[in-house]
């Protein structure tokens, strides 16, 4: 069975910068690997190359061992490749039921997409289980907008989920959120693997050791290492590009 996402050679530049230079990882199926590296490493580049964002200047993109890397976001999205950056994905003015049976209509054949949402068996079931799986039952007819932060980062990945991705991009899931939010959303990443495979961009070098099965260290536009969370941590150059020290 092929990788569920292989970037073979990815680069992209801006004027004279490198900004992503010769990339290549796989992405392991039901796992989670996650890009790490210091700010301008270029995580946020590969992202946008792999989602479809920007087009790379060289390389592959494959998704589930078909190339895809000049597809536009919303074929790699039909692909089964969902991205979930911020809360960028969610309706502020729309309750949060209504968000995440938007995104479960996508579950429906093109044929029956226009059916009003309440007619949408597969879209309104799928609702439910998010609502449930992302403890946002009680809050279902609230706005979206009128959520805590916690709670919206936690929304914007359940609306990523009730289309039934291959393979969910996480930017820095748990930025700007509290401890507890932090753990929280921790144990919630963990479980979605059961589902989907996930690769991450994150900077809390705590939550990237004990989340991640796989980890890639960019550094300066190129791939610095990668590997399991430990044996990434003890190689000396990631120690020093990284972590600052030798
Ligand atoms: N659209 C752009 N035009 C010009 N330069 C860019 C553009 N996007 C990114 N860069 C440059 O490319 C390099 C990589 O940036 P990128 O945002 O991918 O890094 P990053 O690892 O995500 O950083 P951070 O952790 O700070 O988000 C940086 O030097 C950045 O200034």
């Amino acid at each position: 069975m092929p990788h569920v996402l292989d970037v073979r050679g990815l680069g992209i530049s801006f004027g004279g910068l490198k900004a992503v230079d010769d990339v290549s990882f796989s992405v392991e199926r039901h796992r989670i690997t996650t890009i790490i590296g210091p700010n301008g490493a270029g995580k946020s580049t590969l992202f946008n190359l792999i989602s479809g964002a920007l087009t790379p200047r060289s390389g592959k993109v494959m998704i589930d061992g078909v190339e895809m890397t000049r597809d536009s976001a919303e074929q790699k999205k039909a692909a089964g490749l969902s991205r979930s950056f911020q809360i960028t994905n969610l309706f502020f003015e729309l309750t949060v039921a209504e968000n995440l049976r938007l995104a479960a209509q996508l579950l429906e054949p093109p044929s029956r997409a226009l059916l009003p949402i309440r007619r949408s068996r597969r879209a309104m079931e799928k609702t439910e289980q998010m609502l449930e799986r992302f403890a946002l039952a009680h809050r279902r007819d609230e706005l979206a907008g009128n959520l805590s932060h916690g709670d919206q980062r936690r929304l914007e990945i359940a609306v990523c989920l009730a289309s039934e991705p291959k393979i969910l991009l996480l930017d820095e899931p748990t930025q700007g959120m509290s401890h507890a939010d932090t753990r929280d959303t921790a144990v919630l990443v963990r479980s979605l693997t059961e589902d989907v495979t996930v690769l991450l961009i994150e900077h809390d070098i705590g939550l990237v050791m004990s989340l991640s099965d796989h980890v890639v260290v960019m550094h300066q536009g190129r791939k610095l290492a990668e590997g399991p969370p430990n044996v990434v941590r003890s190689d000396p150059a990631v120690q020093a590009a990284y972590f600052g020290h030798r």
